[in-house]
């Protein structure tokens, strides 16, 4: 890239812009939000560096240890966890934080404290990480009702109550994607520069889509809307062509083509995990937010996924989510089967 070319241009929005164009539109802002986010930055780029490097690193592999899933963490899994505790503790603007890799929550020191819980994954689609598949961090923002009394309550809220949610993909190229509640836009990380650069400005989803994405080893255990569902993307019966099935394994992944391209993604229930697979926190929520933003629709099979309560930081729930008339279509054949 020209860098002399590029600092004549005017078009360059970075996201530390972004963030302080946001800040404006709330005068009684007092910064925190915006610090808080550069903190998440500052650990999505080192994510990414040293996910580009884990091969050289001697990065791959486990790490020995087992989560409180009861999956074998990845040495990437460990190190990405405490590069974001460590970012998020470091703001100074955060009370609580929820990872997918520590059993319990974090309750920051009251010296550090402020007023955001923070709910994250922080490496995504870790079984894809040794053969360089896209992998990534998802995150979802609350406020705490008051920093000092800070509670599980906080986070055990509807995903509807989320400030912000966004992810990192660390593919072919590093995307960064976030809503405040306000649309949904997408950096890239340029890595000469060391800068992530809007270059998807306020990204809608397309009303319908043409893929479908789901891990389809599963079918036997179904329930029979998700089998009927999957069964019209095949061979549709209303004459509108098949759709593709596109799978990756990193829901990170997934859902950003999802988001780019349209159509759905689904992880639902079957007999042997009647809860799904994905975490209501840091993956539903999040993934969900950004998808109800960007125009489309977010179902747990049976209700709106932003407005499940959840009572436990580790929850997980069935998902259904994407492109607007895509679900809104898996949505009739579950009030189908209440009706039956
Ligand atoms: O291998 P499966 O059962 O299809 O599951 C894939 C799903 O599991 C996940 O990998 C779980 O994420 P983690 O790697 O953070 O545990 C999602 O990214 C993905 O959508
Ligand atoms: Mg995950
Ligand atoms: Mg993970």
């Amino acid at each position: 890239m020209d860098h002399a070319a590029d600092a004549h241009r005017t078009d360059l929005m970075t996201i530390t812009r972004y963030v302080l164009n946001e800040q404006s539109r709330h005068p009684e802002s007092r910064g925190d939000f915006s610090i808080l986010l550069s903190h998440i930055v500052l650990g999505c780029k080192f994510v990414c560096s040293a996910v580009n490097k884990a091969g050289l690193a001697k990065l791959i592999g486990l790490a020995g240890e087992t989560n409180i899933q009861g999956e074998e963490q990845k040495k990437l899994d460990v190190l990405s966890n405490e590069v974001f505790v460590k970012a998020l503790v470091s703001s100074g603007r955060t009370c609580i934080l929820v990872s997918e890799e520590d059993e319990e929550a974090t309750f920051v020191d009251p010296t550090l404290r402020g007023r955001y819980c923070v709910v994250f994954d922080p490496l995504d689609g870790s079984s894809n990480i040794d053969c360089g598949v896209s992998i990534g961090t998802i995150f979802g923002i609350y406020m705490a009702q008051d920093k000092d009394k800070a509670s599980l309550d906080d986070v055990l809220q509807p995903g509807k109550n989320m400030l912000a949610a966004g992810y990192c993909m660390y593919g072919s190229s590093c995307a960064f994607v976030l809503s405040t509640g306000n649309g949904v836009n997408g950096f890239t990380l340029d890595p000469s520069l060391g800068e992530f650069i809007l270059t998807h400005p306020d990204i809608k989803i397309p009303k319908k889509g043409k893929i479908y994405s789901v891990n389809e080893g599963n079918a036997k255990n179904w329930d029979g809307p998700t089998e009927k569902y999957v069964e019209k993307c095949k061979f549709p019966k209303d004459g509108s062509p098949s759709k593709s099935l596109r799978y990756v394994g990193s829901m990170v992944a997934d859902v950003h083509r999802t988001l780019l391209y349209g159509g759905i993604f689904l992880y639902p229930a079957d007999k042997k995990s009647p809860n799904g697979k994905l975490r209501v926190l840091y993956e539903v929520f999040p993934m969900s937010f950004l998808m109800e933003q960007a125009g489309g629709q977010a179902f747990t099979g049976k209700e709106r996924a932003l407005d499940l309560v959840p009572s436990k930081i580790h929850e997980r729930s069935p998902i259904f989510l994407g492109s607007y008339d895509d679900v809104e279509e898996i949505k009739a054949l579950y009030a189908d089967e209440i009706k039956a």
